[in-house]
């Protein structure tokens, strides 16, 4: 459970998030909310990348913010990037494995942990491939494979779906709603495709200039009036 309270981030004049209390249980939370809203700021906070202002946040009873970012990494936070990291000179499987090199024990061999990522997000085939020769979508699930592979708590998935086609989607739908059955972590899933979040998150919180405007069942939020006007231009298939 990730427990935030009172949390605040100010860029200069700009409140990025603005007094933010909340307790995310579900297996899988989708956050949700205009450009600028303060999603990324969110898992930049939690992840170590931004400092707040003010608030605290507690993981399952650890005081997260007193921890630099590599320990919160070795406790269990993974993390992927609205644009994908992978190192194109580097093999899959390398790219992979660089969260184990720094993981600690993992309960089972690392050999053993990079091939279960491997076929979990249907790269077994493309292990010594350099990834500068990987297709979006294989990009985007080698991240996935290197969030996972370290038998990580909990995961922050910023815009999964970004730049994937509708059959793509199909495969991130898979590979993040079963992350919690294969991989036992809590999952906090940014992204702009209502569908996916519709399909994957039990609640979802929408945030619109840095406050959370809603957060409960994603049905629920995503027929609220308030939301729908936060969206105003986006549409909400209902
Ligand atoms: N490093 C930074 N320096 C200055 N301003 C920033 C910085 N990071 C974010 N901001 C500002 O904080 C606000 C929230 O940005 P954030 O990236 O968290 O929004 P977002 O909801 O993730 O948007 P998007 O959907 O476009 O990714 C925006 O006004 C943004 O311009």
């Amino acid at each position: 459970m990730i427990k935030i309270s009172d949390l605040t981030v100010h860029f200069g004049g700009v409140v990025a998030l603005d007094n933010i209390t909340v307790d995310i249980q579900d297996d899988i939370v989708g956050v949700i909310g205009p450009n600028g809203a303060g999603k990324t700021t969110l898992i930049n906070v939690l992840s170590g990348f931004v400092l707040p202002d003010s608030g605290a946040i507690d993981v399952e009873g650890v005081d997260l913010l007193s921890l630099a970012p590599h320990r919160r990494a070795r406790w269990g936070l993974a993390r992927s990037f609205q644009k994908v990291q992978t190192a194109d000179n580097l093999s899959v499987a390398d790219n992979i494995w660089v969260s184990l090199d720094t993981s600690a024990s993992i309960g089972m061999r690392k050999s053993a942990a990079l091939n279960r990522v491997l076929e979990y997000v249907g790269l077994v085939d493309m292990a010594n491939v350099p990834a500068a020769m990987l297709n979006p979508c294989q990009r985007r699930m080698t991240e996935l494979a290197r969030c996972l592979v370290a038998s990580p708590r909990i995961v922050l998935l910023d815009e999964p779906g970004g730049g994937l086609s509708e059959c793509e989607v199909d495969r991130l739908r898979y590979v993040i709603g079963n992350i919690k059955a294969n991989f036992g972590a809590q999952v906090l899933l940014i992204d702009h495709d209502v569908e996916l979040i519709r399909s994957v998150c039990s609640k979802t919180m929408v945030l619109d200039f840095g406050e959370i405007i809603a957060y409960g069942p994603t049905e629920t939020v995503l027929q609220d009036e308030n939301v729908k006007a936060a969206y105003l231009g986006t549409e909400i298939g209902t």
